[in-house]
């Protein structure tokens, strides 16, 4: 930890497109120990940049190329299509020895190796918005050119924002339809439990309140016990009690299938996104 944290010192990072992934992995290079001072955020307008320099203390400017002129780390964080973009702007001013660290999905680092000075080091990251609170994951995996030392020194940037995993690149697309879009379903199950309890006659906030700690609770007992999901549910499931009787209806409604049909659809769009944009 004190190697990692010593990398890390003195770090300058550079985060190209600061919007919502962005803003949740500059927040966690923080918390992983780079200084505000080493921190120079790109923005589009104004507004925006006073929010991050009010919520953060780094510096930020609209000029793409002067921010990764002294960058060791250089963040890019705007959406696929803006990518190319943003790699012509940057490529010719990036430091020697700087790495790229891409979090857009779908677009594989061959897209960058090949709009960038040869022998760019580039680590692919597919990161997740609970970055912003230190409970995120992100999986990483590195280009031809990037070092072994780039790529620790990216895993302990990225560590500030939670669990660092080391994945293929052939499985990112797969860690992204999971974890990168993962907090949107976790999202989406709380607020139709939410409203479910305000149809059973709950107040708003007390179902809000129930819906959000339960999944809290549900999400630290799999991680602290490291029981199987299904020993779990069947904790909660006495015989011919009132749980086994929701769960028959979600199967019924095709829950579970629906999971694995959106799962693939997120995969399946990261890979025509490649694709257009390629
Ligand atoms: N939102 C999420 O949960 C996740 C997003 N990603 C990836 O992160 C990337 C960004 O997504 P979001 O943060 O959701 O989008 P966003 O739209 O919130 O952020 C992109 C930001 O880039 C800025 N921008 C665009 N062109 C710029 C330029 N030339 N100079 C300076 N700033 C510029 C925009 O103003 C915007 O603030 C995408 O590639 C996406 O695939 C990856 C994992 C999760
Ligand atoms: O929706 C998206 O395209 C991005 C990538 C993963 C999560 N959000």
């Amino acid at each position: 930890m004190d190697e990692q944290i010593t990398g890390i010192t003195g770090t300058r990072v550079a985060f190209c497109g600061t919007g919502n992934m962005g803003e949740a992995v500059l927040a966690g290079a923080l918390a992983s120990g780079v200084a505000p001072g080493d921190v120079v955020a790109t923005v589009r307008r104004d507004g925006r940049a006073g929010e991050l320099e009010a919520r953060y203390g780094v510096r930020t400017t609209t000029d793409n190329a002067a921010a990764v002129a002294d960058a060791r780390v250089v963040v890019v964080g705007v959406k696929p299509k803006d990518v190319a973009a943003m790699l012509a702007s940057i490529g010719p001013a990036l430091a020697p020895g700087a790495v790229v660290v891409s979090v857009a999905a779908g677009l594989p680092l061959r897209f960058f190796e090949e709009r960038l000075p040869a022998g760019t080091a580039v680590v692919r990251a597919m990161p997740n918005t609970p970055a912003q609170v230190g409970a995120g994951v992100t999986a990483i995996v590195g280009g031809s050119a990037a070092s072994d030392e780039d790529l620790a020194l990216v895993e302990g940037i990225l560590s500030g924002s939670g669990l660092v995993v080391r994945v293929a690149e052939k499985d990112m697309d797969a860690v992204g339809a999971l974890a990168g879009s993962g907090p949107a379903y976790v999202f989406y199950v709380v607020d139709a439990m939410a409203e479910a309890g305000v149809l059973l006659g709950l107040t708003r906030d007390v179902a809000r309140t129930l819906a959000v700690q339960t999944v809290l609770g549900a999400g630290r007992l799999l991680d602290e016990t490291g029981e199987h999901p299904v020993t779990l549910r069947e904790r909660v499931s006495s015989p011919g009690g009132t749980t086994v009787a929701a769960l028959r209806r979600l199967d019924d409604r095709g829950v579970r299938a629906a999971f694995l049909d959106a799962l693939e659809a997120a995969r399946d769009r990261a890979r025509e996104l490649a694709a257009e944009l390629g």
